[in-house]
């Protein structure tokens, strides 16, 4: 049978920590994938000019990536979307409810979680500092697929760090007498040396490095040599976990602890 991602299929009562890491590890394929799209082009700044863009959007205000995830955004959230406790939106404010039946996702999150939100960091770091290092400079003019291919790195990147919220409640419920005094002190260095695991953080930086050489190659029937040239360059995506994604997962993990005894 097919494997799927989705953990929150599992009743809070069978998750562990082993299963949340197993969904983070497959969390890495989409992440690697997505990269691979977007480096396909340019840089293409026209898509990210705030104001005198190329095509100026009748009834909008704000870039072409902004109108794109905006938009894609209110489709989304009507079919459904957010309802999922592990999809966060990067404009949450101004989104339709959803049109679609509800599906009873299992009540494995501490209602706090609702209000934790990092997408604002990770769309700063995303465009800012991530974008430039990850595509060639110049303009192909593909604009709209540069804006779709960077709204699926977006959500893809999003899933993951808000993921920290159910490894959080795992290791919480692992070791609650650990974390309960650190809680109640409110103490988030205290909580950031409970959560962290440097041989963890380590093989990931490893693992993410491997999968870029693995889907990033160029197959051909007649070869099996790779030629050393990768689709995404392995040592950036090692880098992006260690800068960004896993920063960002443990402040969710902090952020989510610091309010599950409320
Ligand atoms: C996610 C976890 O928590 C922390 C964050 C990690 C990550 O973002 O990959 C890895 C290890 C931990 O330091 C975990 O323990 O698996």
């Amino acid at each position: 049978m097919e494997k799927t991602d989705g953990n929150v299929s599992e009743s809070g009562n069978e998750m562990t920590l082993d299963s949340v890491r197993d969904s983070l590890i497959r969390q890495e394929d989409s992440i690697v994938f997505s990269l691979i799209e977007r480096a396909k082009f340019r840089f293409n700044s026209p898509t990210y000019q705030e104001s005198n863009h190329y095509a100026s959007i009748p009834g909008f205000s704000g870039s072409l990536i902004r109108f794109f995830v905006k938009e894609s955004e209110f489709l989304q959230a009507k079919a459904g979307r957010y309802q999922n406790p592990e999809e966060h939106a990067f404009f949450p404010d101004e989104l339709p409810p959803s049109s679609v039946p509800p599906h009873t996702f299992p009540l494995v999150l501490h209602p706090a979680a609702a209000s934790i939100n990092v997408n604002n960091k990770i769309w700063d770091f995303y465009f800012n500092k991530f974008l430039p290092l990850l595509t060639v400079p110049g303009d192909d003019g593909n604009y709209a697929t540069t804006a779709s291919s960077d709204l699926a790195c977006l959500q893809a990147i999003s899933r993951r760090i808000h993921y920290g919220n159910f490894v959080a409640e795992v290791k919480f419920r692992d070791a609650p007498h650990d974390y309960e005094p650190a809680i109640r002190a409110q103490d988030r260095d205290a909580l950031m040396k409970l959560l962290t695991f440097e041989a963890v953080e380590e093989m990931v930086k490893k693992r993410v490095a491997k999968k870029a050489m693995t889907f990033g190659q160029e197959v051909s029937l007649n070869s099996t040599e790779s030629k050393g040239e990768y689709k995404v360059d392995p040592p950036l995506v090692s880098r992006l976990y260690d800068e960004w994604i896993m920063p960002l997962t443990k402040l969710v993990e902090v952020e989510y602890l610091l309010r599950r005894l409320d």
